[in-house]
């Protein structure tokens, strides 16, 4: 099976060019919007757009990836919280596991409910080991997944977790410090993780400047995410 959205992410990092991803939630986006929000995104010149949110209602995926797909040629990726999440007219999935955490439902079982949805679909699937750090808020990921993030400091374990992702055959590696997180994943613990795995690297949450983008981007993420700071339209990147 071909997986053009993953050999991209991969030979951007083997070149050293970095990407772009804007999350957009089907919550909190109103289906109106698309065209404003998709000139936006446009403008910010994003490789892709990220779809999916903690808590999204049954269905609202799906027709809100059917009017971005309408009005885009940017690939779309899915981001989900969970597997009803799921919808064929995105491009790929985030086929994320909580390597952070101990709770078997984001570990194994969501991505088994997901199967019968992804039995005939055309989605590239990308197995990404996801991984919590602590970003100073009650984070709606913990919230729901009722999971302990990695504490900053605690580099050890994430570098551990990072690897044994790798091992297990995950594609990618995301490290999240929560959506809106008062502290963006610390730049230490990106370049440490990155100098240990040979798989490219996303890292997200809280960050909200083109500094924050940058400093991200030269400890070694290779891909980051923003989020609120699109929502909020507080994010120039200029
Ligand atoms: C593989 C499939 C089908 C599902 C995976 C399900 C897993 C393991 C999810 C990981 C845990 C989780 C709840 C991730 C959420 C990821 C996400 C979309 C974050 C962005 O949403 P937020 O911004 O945090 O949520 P709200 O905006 O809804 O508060
Ligand atoms: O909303 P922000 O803080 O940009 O976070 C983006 C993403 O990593 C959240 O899952
Ligand atoms: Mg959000």
């Amino acid at each position: 099976m071909t997986k053009p959205l993953l050999n991209l992410i991969q030979s951007a990092s083997k070149k050293g060019e970095k990407l772009l991803a804007i999350l957009l939630d089907p919550d909190k986006s109103s289906p109106n919007e698309i065209s404003f929000i998709v000139k936006r995104i446009e403008k910010l010149k994003a490789d892709f757009i990220f779809v999916g949110g903690s808590f999204v209602e049954d269905g609202v995926t799906a027709s809100f990836v059917k009017k971005l797909r309408e009005n885009t040629t940017i690939p779309i990726v899915l981001f989900p919280g969970d597997y009803s999440q799921v919808t064929n007219y995105a491009n790929g999935l985030l086929f994320l596991s909580l390597l952070s955490g101990r709770n078997p439902e984001y570990l194994i079982e969501q991505q088994i409910k997901a199967v019968p949805f992804l039995k005939n679909s055309t989605l590239e699937i990308i197995p990404t080991g996801y991984i919590l750090i602590d970003g100073g808020t009650n984070s709606s990921v913990l919230k729901v997944s009722k999971t302990t993030p990695i504490p900053q400091e605690n580099i050890e374990l994430a570098v551990a977790t990072a690897v044994a992702g790798m091992y297990k055959g995950k594609q990618l590696i995301y490290l999240e410090a929560g959506s809106g997180a008062k502290q963006a994943v610390n730049y230490k613990l990106i370049s440490e993780v990155k100098k240990n795995i040979s798989i490219p690297l996303i890292v997200g949450g809280g960050i909200k400047s083109t500094e924050q983008l940058n400093n991200a981007y030269k400890n070694g993420a290779d891909l980051v995410v923003i989020g609120t700071a699109f929502e909020n339209n507080n994010f120039n990147n200029e």
